[in-house]
């Protein structure tokens, strides 16, 4: 749906201004200096935002630490209620796999658990949004600081719809992440400390907004996966009306409004 509007509509163009500021925060972000990093995004002042769409598509952002478990509780919400699961980590993942040109730089920035642009994030997830048919995202990972969300806002021009956060303690992220045996180069002790240090002071931020707004939705994220999905994330999505056709999964389940966080 995205991609025939997508492709009938002529590309926009941000300002200049807007582009070196981005710039400046990414590099705040990464910890990478001007001329360290994707020459061709700072050189090139266009950048592409996304058509107004037809139909807003659904988005919900899942957030949580390292090892929260939100890779596991998207892929019981894709089979429960047939969301598209767009994993940032895995499409940063896939430019290392196919040795693109930001392929090595992207690998360098995880293996040492610090943020990757937010440009190079959000030119991915949009290609994946627009070049898809379905209406209803899941977001997993992303985005992970203020200046990925407010990225996403500019590029994007859409707003989740829900968010979702798995609050885990760290001791059982660490044991999670040492024993996930996926082969990744940032699951070790080292990598670890340092990914939960960047998500407690850049991932946090981007938490409360979302409170603050009156979208997040806090999942205990201790408990088995099932319990987990059965008790806390089921009656979320069977509680919106987009999802009415799935409810026939679990009709008993039933969600309080109480239940949505914030601060107000
Ligand atoms: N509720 C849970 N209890 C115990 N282990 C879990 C739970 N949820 C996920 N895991 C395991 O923890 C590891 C990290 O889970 P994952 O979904 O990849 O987390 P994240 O995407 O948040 O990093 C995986 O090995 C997964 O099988
Ligand atoms: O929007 C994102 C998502 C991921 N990453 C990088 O990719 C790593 C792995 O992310 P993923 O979401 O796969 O890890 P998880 O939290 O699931 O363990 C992160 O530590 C970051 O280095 C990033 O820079 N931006
Ligand atoms: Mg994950």
């Amino acid at each position: 749906m995205w991609r025939r509007v997508a492709s009938s509509l002529s590309p926009m163009i941000s300002s200049s201004s807007s582009s070196s500021r981005s710039l400046a925060l990414n590099q705040a972000a990464s910890g990478l200096k001007l001329g360290e990093f994707f020459s061709t995004h700072m050189i090139n002042p266009e950048e592409r935002v996304s058509p107004p769409k037809e139909k807003a598509p659904f988005i919900t952002f899942v957030l949580g630490g390292p090892g929260s478990g939100k890779g596991t509780q998207c892929e019981k919400i894709v089979e429960t209620f047939g969301l598209q699961h767009l994993s940032a980590g895995d499409l940063l993942r896939r430019e290392i796999a196919m040795n693109t040109k930001n392929g090595a730089t992207i690998l360098n920035l995880i293996k040492d658990g610090k943020i990757v642009p937010s440009e190079v994030t959000v030119k991915l997830i949009q290609k994946e949004l627009e070049s898809s048919d379905s209406s209803k995202f899941l977001i997993d990972g992303f985005p992970r600081t203020e200046e990925n969300r407010v990225a996403f806002e500019r590029i994007i021009r859409a707003d989740p719809d829900v968010v979702l956060f798995f609050d885990c303690p760290e001791e059982e992220m660490v044991t999670r992440v040492l024993n996930r045996n996926q082969g990744r180069i940032d699951d070790n002790i080292t990598t670890m400390k340092k990914r939960l240090k960047i998500f407690n002071a850049l991932n946090r931020p981007v938490i409360d907004y979302y409170k603050n707004k009156g979208k997040l939705y806090t999942i205990n994220a201790i408990g088995t996966v099932d319990d987990i999905f059965q008790q806390h994330v089921l009656p979320i999505f069977n509680s919106f009306e987009q999802f009415k056709e799935s409810r026939h999964v679990n009709p008993k389940s039933t969600i309080s409004s109480s239940l949505v966080e914030s601060s107000s």
